[in-house]
């Protein structure tokens, strides 16, 4: 049985919740999320320029810097942008006041937000609050100047808040086809800025079955100098559950799905109507075990709000430092060479690199590099079980099993390569796959005709007429061993020495009108 604890101090009410837009995409931000029905949270925008001020639709708003810029912006400058905020530092402060959590918006590059969000969130902490910080990274186009202003603004945000989410402008405005304005690629951005503020609010303030608190937040978004991962998606109806899950990893910021591999910590947040069933999350999970590596640290919660109705939504946070996000996939690990074979591996001649055709090339076994065994991809690449996942680390009262596929690792199947450094010149048409030098013991097993030069006298007399019709070997026979030398199983081995030379002993003379076939003609007219 599933236990679970349902601690209703961790859910957040959201009138104690207070969202701040600072600066001209802060109040974007905002405006997005009061469009898309923004109840009961309070919220608040920030700005210098009072033209963009005064078209918010934010209930309350504080203009900054008035002596300053009079009115205008910060002009790009975040100095500016920071005296403005300074010159209304305590007016900001009271608006903070009495809130438990303050989500702070800020477009960064610019001067305003830039300049003035560290310190607002150096004044919200200061008055008591959870700050979560959600900041926009300029697109390449703005040019060095407004991207170092940004990862200036970035690495004092990193400290000062308690979660930053970064998002990529460049990575937002891949929602939208490339023809498309300016405007339509920040308002599809503002739109998916919006949608997680709302996901990290109905994590933080509905109670749930199992919690997720602020901590699990923390843990989830790992503040330096990382990179959040964030998908939400909504789905109803038919396998809802399971929508969900790959309407959530349709997110650009997620790579859909293939940034999750690399998370060592997953936030997965759950929500539905009084009609979901432990079924449908357990299928969620399941499905979302392949997108996670086997040892992710999962911080699972689960809420019913039946105002969800036939809607269940999935919620998934996780962060990558700056490194991993431009690292290529997971190396894979090489197989050490001391690694013995599984099996004897012999190349098809169809497929094996040529080598020596003649003895006298071919390379003893000794000399020859060790094969390539292929790699050894982690199990956790192909788990195939994805129950397991419900099995680790989950948080907030599930049972813990650890993992007993920690060790498992798969051989891939054999590269073939060609185990002689012979050059192509070297290398004949016919491709024979690698033999060894038999060792002195083998000698006499082995016929030594196999390995001595061919001499043209020994050969059999070519025949003149060759039949069109090649026969073919019948496939149902029993495979070719290699190690063992072509011989029948009916067909006697031929003594070379010691045997009687001449007429086969206990033989019947081959008779033909009163004459054995067996002498040779010469003989037989001597007689
Ligand atoms: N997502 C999104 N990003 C925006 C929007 N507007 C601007 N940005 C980004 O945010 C950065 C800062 O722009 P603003 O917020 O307008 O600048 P500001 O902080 O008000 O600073 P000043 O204009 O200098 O006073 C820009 O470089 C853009 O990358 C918007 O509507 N949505």
């Amino acid at each position: 049985m599933i236990g679970y604890k349902n601690d209703p101090q961790q859910t957040i009410p959201e009138s104690a919740i207070k969202l701040v837009g600072i600066g001209g995409a802060g109040a974007n931000i905002i405006d997005r999320a009061a469009l898309d029905g923004f109840g009961g949270i309070d919220m608040l925008t920030i700005n210098t320029d009072m033209r963009s001020l005064s078209t918010s639709v934010a209930k309350e708003k504080i203009q900054i810097g008035r002596d300053l810029t009079r009115g205008l912006g910060a002009g790009g400058d975040p100095e500016v942008g920071l005296n403005a905020a300074r010159e209304n530092q305590d007016e900001l402060l009271a608006s903070l006041k009495n809130h438990k959590i303050v989500f702070i918006c800020v477009g960064l590059g610019g001067g305003t937000g830039s300049g003035a969000a560290p310190l607002l969130a150096r004044l919200a902490r200061e008055a008591g609050a959870f700050v979560v910080v959600f900041a926009t990274m300029p697109f390449p186009f703005e040019g060095k100047r407004r991207r170092e202003q940004a990862e200036t603004s970035l690495n004092e945000l990193s400290v000062l808040s308690n979660a930053l989410i970064t998002f990529d402008n460049q990575r937002m405005g891949e929602l939208v086809l490339a023809d498309k304005g300016i405007h339509d690629a920040f308002s599809a951005a503002d739109r998916m800025i919006a949608q997680s503020i709302q996901a990290v609010t109905r994590i933080v303030s509905r109670p749930g079955i199992i919690n997720i608190g602020l901590d699990d937040l923390m843990t989830a978004l790992n503040t330096t100098s990382s990179r959040c991962l964030f998908g939400s998606g909504l789905a109803s109806g038919e396998n809802r559950s399971t929508k969900s899950l790959e309407n959530a990893l349709t997110s650009p910021l997620l790579d859909k799905g293939a940034l999750l591999k690399r998370a060592d910590t997953v936030l997965v947040h759950i929500c539905g109507g009084d009609n979901l069933s432990l079924y449908e999350v357990e299928l969620l999970m399941q499905s979302l075990s392949k997108h996670v590596p086997d040892n992710a640290h999962i911080l699972f919660g689960v809420a019913v709000d039946p105002s969800m109705q036939d809607d269940v939504s999935v919620t998934l946070i996780s962060s990558l430092p700056e490194a991993a996000l431009h690292a290529k996939p997971e190396p894979v690990v090489q197989a050490e060479p001391k690694l013995e074979p599984v099996a004897q591996v012999v190349p098809s001649p169809a497929i094996a690199e040529p080598v020596a055709s003649t003895p006298a090339e071919v390379t003893p076994q000794e000399s020859t590099p060790t094969p390539d065994f292929g790699s050894i991809t982690p199990a956790s690449e192909e788990s195939e079980n994805p129950l397991d996942l419900l099995n680790q680390t989950i948080e907030g009262g599930l049972t813990e099993t650890p993992s007993n596929d920690d060790d498992i690792v798969r051989l891939n199947a054999p590269v073939f390569e060609d185990l002689t450094s012979s050059s192509d010149e070297e290398k004949p048409e016919v491709a024979i796959a690698e033999w060894s030098t038999p060792s002195e013991k083998d000698e006499d097993k082995v016929s030594d005709s196999i390995f001595a030069p061919i001499n043209e006298a020994d050969l059999p007399p070519v025949k003149e007429e060759v039949s069109d019709e090649i026969e073919l070997p019948d496939s149902s026979a029993d495979p070719v061993d290699p190690a063992k030398p072509a011989v029948s199983p009916d067909q006697a081995e031929l003594e070379l020495d010691g045997g009687p030379k001449g007429k086969f002993e206990g033989e019947k003379p081959n008779l033909y009108d009163g004459e054995d076939l067996d002498i040779p003609p010469f003989l037989r007219k001597k007689k």
